[in-house]
């Protein structure tokens, strides 16, 4: 079974189409990054598995649940961290998880679930004091209460600095090996890259790409650039390589009396390398630069022309 299944799901809000025929699978046990610039249908597909919003079209179904017949069912058993939802000042860190287990009907240990989330020191400070980083473990906390069989977090890591975004990974990484299903969006790739097992790419409210963080380099870095280190740089050995097919762009660097040759190649690297030789050049070293994630994001999310 599947723990989320998006058929074909539309959501329009008069003429906006926010959502346009999504669907998508996320498997039982998974870390699953969604992913999306800002806009792009993210929080619409959150809040109709939550069925905060119904669907215009298509279904949505949570852990075998229906997502609009049986959304009771479907919140006891998962945990929410809601994007932008704010703590009440006022009250005590141990309070606002005394109501999460209470309106839940759960029997959690307050404690344990500081605890869990490294801030038991401050379970009886008002969160008016707490920093943002706190505050985004204690909603964490929250999200944990009653074992949650998946948990769904809208934007995590907003507003907390790299050490608070990477102390978050830890946790959900040490929630996912007790064997619950997380489902993580954001809007930045790096922050998904070191957790999730898939990511999927929405873009306009499509899913534009669904792979694992190295399917998707892969399916973008077709063109890679190629450096090659010379024993010297010749006009001849530069045409050479132009006349190649499969070959972009042809750039020279030289630093410290280093000379370098970068080509941009889809198609064969021996190629290159071979008519450089043929040129009666000296290859002394080579290189290849992986597409950047950030290329890999741009690639799916820029509407090119
Ligand atoms: N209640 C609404 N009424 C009208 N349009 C809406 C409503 N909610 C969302 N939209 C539109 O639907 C589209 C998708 O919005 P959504 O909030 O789901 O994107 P998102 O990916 O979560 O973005 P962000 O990263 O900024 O939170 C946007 O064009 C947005 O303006």
């Amino acid at each position: 079974m599947s723990a989320i299944e998006l058929d074909s799901v539309e959501k329009r809000f008069g003429d906006v189409v926010a959502l346009n025929g999504l669907s998508l699978a996320v498997e039982e046990g998974e870390v699953f990054g969604f992913l999306g610039p800002n806009g792009a249908g993210k929080s619409t597909t959150i809040n109709i598995m939550l069925d905060f919003l119904r669907p215009t079209a298509g279904s949505a179904s949570i852990l075998g649940y229906d997502a609009q017949e049986n959304s009771k069912a479907i919140r006891q058993r998962i945990g929410v961290l809601p994007e932008g939802f704010e703590t009440y000042d006022r009250l005590t860190g141990r309070q606002h998880l005394e109501f999460a287990i209470e309106s839940k009907d759960a029997s959690d240990s307050p404690e344990e679930l500081l605890e869990r989330v490294g801030i038991l020191d401050a379970a009886d400070q008002k969160t008016g004091g707490y920093s943002k980083g706190m505050a985004q473990r204690l909603l964490l906390a929250m999200a944990l209460v009653g074992d949650p069989d998946l948990l769904v977090l809208d934007e995590p890591s907003t507003g907390l600095d790299p050490n608070g975004a990477r102390e978050m990974r830890e946790i959900i990484r040490e929630e996912n090996a007790r064997g619950v299903t997380v489902f993580f969006s954001s809007h930045i790739l790096e922050q998904v890259e070191a957790v999730c097992d898939r990511v999927g790419i929405v873009r306009d409210g499509e899913m534009v790409a669904v792979d694992s963080i190295e399917g998707l380099r892969d399916s973008v870095s077709s063109a890679t650039v190629l450096q090659v280190s010379v024993d010297r740089i010749t006009d001849e050995a530069l045409s050479a390589v132009r006349s190649l097919s499969g070959t972009g762009s042809v750039d020279t660097r030289e630093r410290d009396g280093e000379r370098t040759i970068l080509v941009e190649v889809e198609g064969s690297k021996t190629a290159v390398l071979e008519a450089l030789e043929d040129a009666g050049i000296v290859v002394e070293d080579f290189s290849t630069e992986e597409a950047s994630l950030d290329d890999v994001f741009r690639s799916y999310t820029e509407v090119t022309a």
